[in-house]
């Protein structure tokens, strides 16, 4: 249903130009699988990327940065306490955080430690069908970090995790679905074939990370972003031969974008 908060593709493209002008620097404490693609999806939306997490350096790296992204893609209790510390200090600066909880639900390990973090009140979540859903101890089917189940089925799952941390629950699939319990925006665009190329979540809330640090609004944030890196997904597969002409394709895409484009390619109900 449409919403008149719900951002235009003028807020759209405001927000894409916010981020180039503003070159948020933000700091990932992410997976081995996602690092290269999600620092360059950042480079390419005009961030800087960095990918720190010793324990030795995170807490004073978290005060440089903008925005901070955690993703629990190849967590080990290492990597989850260079989470808690990056978690903490990002949150005492109060600069905005984003939880990837890559394969909730496939072990509990990963339910619980994607449930200590929620606690911390991540400013965003991101995350696929089947991830949001088990997260919110509903019956996600993943099959490992691929969803089985459709965005559209993990509102009310979403909505409860957005309850939970006061903050904005994205859902990404087919229409990528936002919430903040009060606006559902729900973003069309984006190609299947991205979901054969790996980490592209992982990097679709890096990007998030990025959009969240140059926009006050999370919800206005999280929806630009998601919309930005759809519209550069669906570009990007026109002409793309398979998987990996697609990759390097949305990087391309995603520097490229233009005011014209957005304008004429956004698609927010
Ligand atoms: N069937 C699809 N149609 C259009 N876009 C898709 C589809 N599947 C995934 N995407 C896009 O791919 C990106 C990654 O989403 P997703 O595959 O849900 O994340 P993950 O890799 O964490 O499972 C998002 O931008 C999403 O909109
Ligand atoms: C394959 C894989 N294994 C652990 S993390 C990871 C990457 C997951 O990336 P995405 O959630 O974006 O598909
Ligand atoms: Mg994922």
């Amino acid at each position: 249903m449409a919403d008149s908060t719900l951002p235009g593709s003028a807020d759209v493209w405001a927000c894409a130009d916010a981020v180039r002008r503003g070159g948020p620097l933000v700091h990932n404490v992410t997976n081995y699988v996602a690092m290269d693609l999600s620092a360059n999806a950042l480079l390419a939306v005009g961030a800087s990327p960095a990918m720190v997490h010793a324990h030795e350096e995170v807490v004073d790296f978290a005060l440089l940065a903008d925005a901070l992204v955690v993703n629990i893609g190849t967590l080990s209790p290492n990597w989850v306490e260079s989470m808690r510390l990056a978690v903490r200090a990002a949150t005492d600066r109060g600069i905005p955080w984003v939880l990837d909880p890559v394969a909730a639900g496939a072990t509990s390990y990963r339910t619980q430690v994607g449930a200590e973090l929620l606690a911390h009140r991540p400013t965003v979540v991101r995350g696929n069908a089947s991830e949001i859903l088990s997260l919110a101890g509903m019956t996600g089917r993943g099959k490992g970090v691929d969803a089985t189940d459709e965005s559209g089925d993990a509102l009310e799952a979403a909505v409860a995790l957005a309850q939970v941390t006061g903050g904005v629950v994205a859902v990404t699939g087919d229409v990528d679905v936002v919430t903040d319990r009060r606006r559902t925006a729900h973003v069309a665009g984006g190609h299947p074939l991205m979901a054969r190329v790996t980490a592209m979540g992982c990097a679709a809330s890096a990007v998030v990370g990025a959009y969240a640090a140059a926009v006050a609004d999370p919800l206005m944030a999280t929806a630009s972003a998601l919309a930005v890196f759809g519209l550069a997904g669906e570009r990007a597969a026109t002409g793309a031969v398979g998987p990996g002409t697609l990759r390097w394709r949305l990087l391309d895409e995603l520097y490229a974008l233009e005011q014209s484009t957005v304008l004429a390619g956004t698609r927010i109900s």
